[in-house]
């Protein structure tokens, strides 16, 4: 059946179940789960379009293309941030059914028992790795890589430890660069384990990720090519896009609970409202979420009477607690011209891009199917000589938190040093990504490069996302407060030095010709601080905004997701996770 999708006018004011806002991963997932039921009506509210049968989405390696494409990437922006000298940093997010997941690198990981089980520990009875890791499963439709990958990658993989009946298409890459395996032998030389299982509840290790990619077409499978697309024949299930919803509409009410009874939206410059007859749900992602709430009246008093705001819901936790994985593309390398490896570089040659045009066109795997699968979760006991220092320092300024800090957050830092101080918890991740990165040299015509990418797994600092104006369309004030914490920094140091590290080992070192970023201006800790900052970036999981945390730690939603101080409000996204997780958090 051709997908069908909504008119306006065919919702417009008309009464629905379920009204759900925002088509991203939350939203496609719960939007598609709710309809199995053909007793209930589900609206799903898309601000951007539908991308069915795009190529930049579809193809793996279209995403490049995409961001600051107003079509396809919000591009969000922060506040200028005090610690980077007043730097603002750009924020892709998606934009259209899918949401994020069409504009992903589309790792597929799973995160580890103890964080998720601290989510438990936080306040959320129920909210357990056990729990989580049975819906994952169940989203997850796991195909195995050709045998030749298999050998090349050195891949040790246990299908019965995936979902095999799932929406999502899943499957390591079929496309063999040799450069992460290469980087993942000479991590293991290091003493860095080669980890086999890191679906099962500890991912610290070197290892390659399977991504959510269609094995047969090689194609992206978003949350709505994988939930929505095949179910949009369903009668119960209603989809509208470029419906950017301004606000959720509340029952007059003079105390709690406030009851939602439908949601105002905008579609090509002229507002609408449909009704909802039993809940409201929010999932326009960490960063729109808290607006939509905020907008409608619940929030913090001290961010909306300044505003003129009605309050319905004093909720001071509302577009708090935001958490931020941060990234920092900062070393890459040249190789020799002889190594037998391949990397996206290739595809500046006009013939070679050609070639790989076709094989694409045949379905064949080859560079424009690549998927990024190169990984590895490292703890600092792991990879510094000045972990103890570090810990004992960081420690210290725990001990020592600022009166003012919440109970909640008190909390999320205790569970937080326990991990820092478990030496099998890693704090880092360090992506090997076969193409040139960095901008103090430039990548020379012809020459192919290997480059790691370092990120932070927890997030020490703490920012905010709040309105500022009563105008839907104006984003909020997103304030991740990045490098609050001197830890964040800390880590990325000695992530940086193990890395650089990399290249001097076998068998990398003989593929190796030199270091090109940043080079050997950079050498000091004082030095390679200034330029991990110089290039520090997001890492795009953004979370915690709406925290499943008790009310009086700051929550927003309860262990139902329902929001406190509601009778049919609820957040299915990633701002309801309390603490971030290690992982990349589509999976989540
Ligand atoms: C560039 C990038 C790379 C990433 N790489 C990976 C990766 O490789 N692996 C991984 O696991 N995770 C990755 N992630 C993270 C992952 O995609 C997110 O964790 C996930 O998409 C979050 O889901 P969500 O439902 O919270 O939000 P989203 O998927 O972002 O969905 C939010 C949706 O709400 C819509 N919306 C917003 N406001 C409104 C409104 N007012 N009205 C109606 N609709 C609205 C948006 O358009 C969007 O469709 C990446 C993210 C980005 C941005």
């Amino acid at each position: 059946m051709a997908p069908t999708l909504s008119k306006v006018n065919e919702v417009s004011d008309k009464t629905f179940d379920y009204v759900i806002i925002g088509g991203g991963v939350g939203g496609c997932t719960l939007a598609s789960r709710l309809s199995e039921n053909s007793d209930v009506t589900v609206l799903l509210l898309e601000a951007g379009k539908a991308h069915i049968g795009d190529p930049l989405v579809d193809l793996p390696t279209g995403f490049f293309r995409q961001y600051g494409v107003p079509d396809y990437d919000w591009g969000f922006q922060t506040i200028p941030q005090k610690k980077l000298d007043g730097k603002v940093i750009t924020w892709n997010r998606g934009k259209g059914l899918g949401g994020s997941s069409n504009i992903n690198y589309m790792v597929w990981t799973r995160p580890g028992r103890v964080e998720v089980d601290a989510w438990e520990r936080l306040g959320n009875p129920g909210w357990n790795y056990d729990s989580l890791i049975k819906y994952v499963k169940k989203a997850e439709n796991f195909q195995m890589p050709p045998n030749d990958i298999i050998e090349r990658e050195l891949l040790a993989i246990d299908p019965e430890g995936f979902g095999k009946d799932g929406p999502l298409s899943l499957t390591y890459s079929h496309f063999s660069t040799g450069v992460e395996v290469t980087a993942r032998k000479a991590m293991e030389v290091r003493g860095i384990p080669h980890l086999t299982d890191p679906e099962n509840g500890n991912y610290s290790g070197a290892w390659s990720a399977p991504a959510t990619v269609n094995p047969l077409t090689l194609t992206r499978c978003s949350a709505f090519v994988g939930y929505i697309l095949p179910n949009l024949g369903r009668k119960n299930l209603f989809v509208l896009t470029e419906a950017y919803s301004s606000r959720i509409l509340l029952e007059d009410s003079k105390s709690e609970p406030v009851t939602a009874k439908g949601v105002e939206f905008i579609h090509e410059g002229k507002t609408y409202s449909v009704k909802a007859a039993k809940e409201v749900i929010v999932s326009a992602g960490s960063l729109k979420s808290p607006q939509i709430l905020e907008l409608s009246g619940i929030g913090d008093t001290n961010v909306l009477c300044p505003l003129g705001i009605n309050v319905k819901v004093d909720l001071p936790g509302v577009g708090t607690n935001l958490q931020e994985h941060i990234s920092s593309f900062t070393f890459t390398a040249e190789l020799e011209d002889d190594a037998p490896l391949m990397t996206l570089d290739m595809l500046s040659d006009p013939a070679l891009l050609q070639k790989h045009t076709e094989y694409y066109e045949q379905k064949l795997p080859g560079l424009l199917s690549y998927q990024a699968s190169g990984t590895s979760y490292l703890s600092l006991q792991y990879i510094s000589e000045k972990a103890d220092e570090i810990i004992a320092k960081h420690e210290k300024t725990l001990a020592a938190l600022p009166s003012g800090t919440s109970p909640g957050i008190r909390e999320q830092f205790k569970i937080q040093l326990d991990h820092l101080k478990h030496k099998d918890m890693p704090d880092c991740e360090i992506i090997t990504n076969p193409v040139f990165t960095g901008s103090i040299n430039k990548a020379e015509p012809g020459k192919r490069y290997i480059s790691f990418l370092l990120a932070t797994i927890a997030a020490w600092s703490r920012g905010t996302a709040h309105i500022t104006s009563t105008d839907p369309l104006r984003n909020s004030a997103f304030d991740p407060n990045y490098l609050d914490h001197d830890l964040d920094l800390d880590i990325l140091i000695e992530a940086f030095k193990f890395a650089r590290g990399n290249i001097d080992y076998e068998p990398l070192k003989s593929y190796v010709f030199k270091e090109v970023n940043p080079g050997s201006t950079i050498s000091t800790d004082e030095e390679i601080k200034d330029h991990i900052k110089e290039n520090l970036n997001t890492f795009w999981h953004t979370s915690s905004t709406c925290s499943m945390l008790p009310r009086e730690h700051g929550g927003v939603v309860d262990p139902s997701l329902k929001v406190y101080g509601t009778s049919n409000i609820r957040v299915c996204d990633l701002s309801v996770i309390p603490l971030i997780v290690g992982v990349h958090t589509q999976g989540v």
